[in-house]
């Protein structure tokens, strides 16, 4: 099987749209991934991201770690090379994680939902190195905020629906990732390295993944519903798209939210990524997840996973989270667990514990 790519401009064409439509149900039901071409997205706007991401990444490790993560309530910040660990392996890349800017509404008011504070400012670099960086970052942001919704909107008439349904799941907590691969010395070709490791996008709606490396520089693998990895190599002008966890709830499983992961063979090499996290109401409960479900039950599409991608934790849906938010700030806590201890003291165990 291989990814499918989809036109955006021709999926927006109402004399194109039938053809768009089977072939975004076809890669959203049974593929997981699809390529998106001819997004729209200003080429500068790309570029300059693009163009400084070596420059940041060699930053002193000093400069890089006075935004670090622990430092922030909201998980936005600078993660060291190692920090991280999925499917019980450590992933081999360092990453700063950001938010569109919002004010950390919890600290005015405590009565708030503690998930509420997975909201709020971002720590920004302050270097001359990289001049306009936060101007980059914010464009790049902006410029992913406007195509996510009108992906969305494709999709949802794909999936038979009135074009804006899937806008009312969408929230303020958009988050885009700066990320730096480097393949361990002792990779091999029988044993790659583990850039990160087999997951679902926990924190999105929809994710919108940008390769920003050399398209020769691969390492993105989809797992097929058969139970294959699958290679999604960088194919220029084009952005990766994927379903987060949300999606799968919203859809009833019709839509598996996809699991994928980075392996890295041996080489000298650096591999860029940027995926960008639509964001999903941190408010949501499981009642209002539901409220299309009687539609993809009429629909009866043929839906099925792997094995693998069926073990991947899923703790909206299998435990007794009432909101996506709270879910959400679970699986910050154990993901990045020096934040959850500093910050999230009072939950800290109780999630800790919730295997
Ligand atoms: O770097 C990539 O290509 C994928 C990154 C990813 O899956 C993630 O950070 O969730
Ligand atoms: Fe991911």
């Amino acid at each position: 099987m291989s990814i499918p790519t989809i036109d955006l401009r021709k999926a927006e064409d109402p004399f194109y749209c039938t053809q768009s439509q089977e072939n975004i149900r076809h890669a959203l039901i049974e593929v997981g991934f699809l390529y998106l071409s001819n997004h729209g997205i200003d080429e500068a706007v790309i570029q300059d991201l693009v163009a400084i991401l070596p420059t940041l990444f060699a930053l002193p490790d000093k400069a890089k770690e006075s935004v670090a993560l622990v430092q922030s309530p909201h998980f936005l910040g600078y993660s060291k090379f190692g920090a991280e660990i999925t499917a019980r392996v450590q992933d081999q890349r360092e990453q700063f994680e950001i938010a569109n800017d919002l004010p950390d509404k919890r600290r005015l008011d405590p009565a708030l939902p503690l998930y509420t504070m997975l909201q709020g400012p971002n720590q920004w670099l302050k270097t001359n190195a990289i001049p306009r960086y936060r101007d980059m970052v914010e464009s790049y942001i902006t410029a992913m905020q406007d195509l996510a919704l009108r992906f969305v909107r494709v999709v949802a008439e794909a999936l038979g629906l009135p074009a804006a349904s899937l806008f009312s799941f969408t929230g303020p907590g958009d988050r885009l990732k700066l990320v730096h691969y480097k393949p361990s010395p002792e990779a091999t070709f029988d044993a790659p390295s583990q850039g990160v490791g087999p997951h679902k996008d926990s924190s999105g709606w929809m994710t919108f993944l940008l390769q920003a490396s050399d398209p020769t520089i691969k390492g993105l693998q989809v797992l097929s519903k058969d139970g294959a990895w699958l290679d999604v190599p960088p194919i220029p002008g084009t952005l990766v798209v994927n379903m987060g966890q949300a999606f799968e709830v919203v859809t009833n499983g019709v839509c598996k939210a996809t699991t994928h992961r980075v392996l890295l063979p041996p080489g000298e090499y650096d591999r860029y990524s940027v995926p960008f996290f639509q964001g999903v109401r941190p408010d949501l409960t499981k009642q209002d997840l539901k409220t299309l479900w009687e539609h993809f039950d009429r629909k009866r599409w043929n839906t099925r996973e792997s094995e693998e991608g069926r073990r991947i934790d899923s703790p909206f849906l299998r435990r007794k989270y009432e909101t996506w938010g709270e879910a959400q700030l679970r699986t910050k806590v154990r993901s990045h667990r020096d934040v959850g201890k500093r910050h999230y003291a009072e939950v800290f165990e109780k999630y800790i514990g919730d295997d």
